[in-house]
C-alpha cells in the first residue's frame, strides 16, 4: 500500500495504463481486460489489474492535473516498481488538421506549470516521451491501420483560461503544438527521474478551432481506438519486463 493507492505490491503489474478519469479505468477493465479485479478505490480513484492477450496489465485513474498525476505516477514507480506507463487521456485540438476523435502520440510537452521550474530551479526542462515506447506505439498504429498525429502537446494548469491564455495557446499552435491537456509534462518528467518509460496517447475530445465537442459519457466510455492502441503497444513492446 502507498498513501493514495490501496493495492498490495503484488497486485499491480509492471505495465500500467493511466486514464485521468477513474470511470474510464473501470470501463477499460470491464471491456478490455480478462479476469480484472479492483485493486484500488482510495478516494474513488479506481485501479484494476487483469490480463490483455495473456499479459498482466494494471489500469489506474490519475485524476486531473499535474499534481494529481505526479502523486499516482510517483507512487506507482516508487512503491510498486512500475516500469512502463501509458497515459490514455483526452485533449483539445489546436490545429484544424487534428480533428475531433483523432488520436495523438505526444512526443513532448510544453507547459505553463511552475512544477518543473521549481524542480529544475528555473531551468526550462523539455519533457519527452520514451522513444522506444513512442516508436512501438507508432508501429502498432500502422499495423492497426489507425491514423495518428505525432508531435508536441501543451500541458496546462488551467482548464478554464482568459485572453492571456488564449494568446499563448495561439502562439503554441503557430509553433506546431497539436493539442492541450493537463498531465503529460509531469508524467514524462517523473518517469525519467525513476528510469521508467512513459508515453501519452490522447484522443481529441473537443476542438478549440471548430468548437466541436464530445459528451462526458463519450469521454468515459468510448475512445476505444486509443485504448486498443495503448494495450496492443504494451503487449507488442519488445522491451519485456
Ligand atoms: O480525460 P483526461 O485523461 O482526464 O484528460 C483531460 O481531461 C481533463 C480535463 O477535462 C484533464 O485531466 C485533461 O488532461
Ligand atoms: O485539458 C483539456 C482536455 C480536453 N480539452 C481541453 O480543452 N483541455
Amino acid at each position: 500500500m502507498s498513501l493514495h493507492i490501496g493495492a498490495r505490491r503484488e497486485d499491480v503489474a509492471p505495465k500500467v495504463l493511466l486514464p485521468g478519469d477513474p470511470l474510464r479505468a473501470r470501463f477499460i477493465a470491464r471491456e478490455f481486460l480478462e479476469d480484472a479485479v479492483e485493486v484500488n478505490a482510495v478516494r474513488g480513484m479506481y485501479g484494476y489489474t487483469g490480463t490483455y492477450r495473456g499479459e498482466r496489465v494494471t489500469v489506474q485513474g490519475t485524476g486531473m492535473g499535474m499534481p494529481s498525476m505526479a502523486i499516482y505516477a510517483t507512487e506507482l514507480m516508487r512503491e510498486y516498481g512500475v516500469r512502463t506507463l501509458i497515459r490514455v487521456g483526452t485533449c483539445g485540438a489546436f490545429l484544424p488538421e487534428v480533428r475531433l476523435r483523432d488520436v495523438v502520440l505526444a512526443q513532448g510537452a510544453s507547459t505553463d506549470s511552475n512544477m518543473n521550474r521549481l524542480h529544475f530551479r528555473g531551468i526550462d526542462y523539455a519533457p519527452l516521451a520514451d522513444f522506444s515506447l513512442l516508436y512501438a506505439a507508432y508501429r502498432t498504429a500502422r499495423r492497426l491501420a489507425l491514423p495518428v498525429h505525432v508531435g508536441g502537446v501543451f500541458t496546462t494548469d488551467r482548464f478554464y483560461g482568459d485572453a492571456d491564455k488564449e494568446a499563448y495557446e495561439k502562439k503554441l499552435a503557430e509553433h506546431g503544438t497539436l493539442c492541450v491537456e493537463m498531465e503529460t509534462a509531469a508524467l514524462y518528467t517523473i518517469a525519467k527521474a525513476y528510469g521508467a518509460r512513459a508515453l501519452s496517447i490522447l484522443t481529441v475530445s473537443d476542438h478549440l478551432v471548430t468548437r466541436e465537442e464530445t459528451t462526458a459519457e463519450e469521454r468515459e466510455r468510448t475512445f476505444t481506438a486509443m485504448i486498443r492502441l495503448a494495450l496492443e503497444t504494451l503487449v507488442s513492446d519488445e522491451e519485456k519486463e
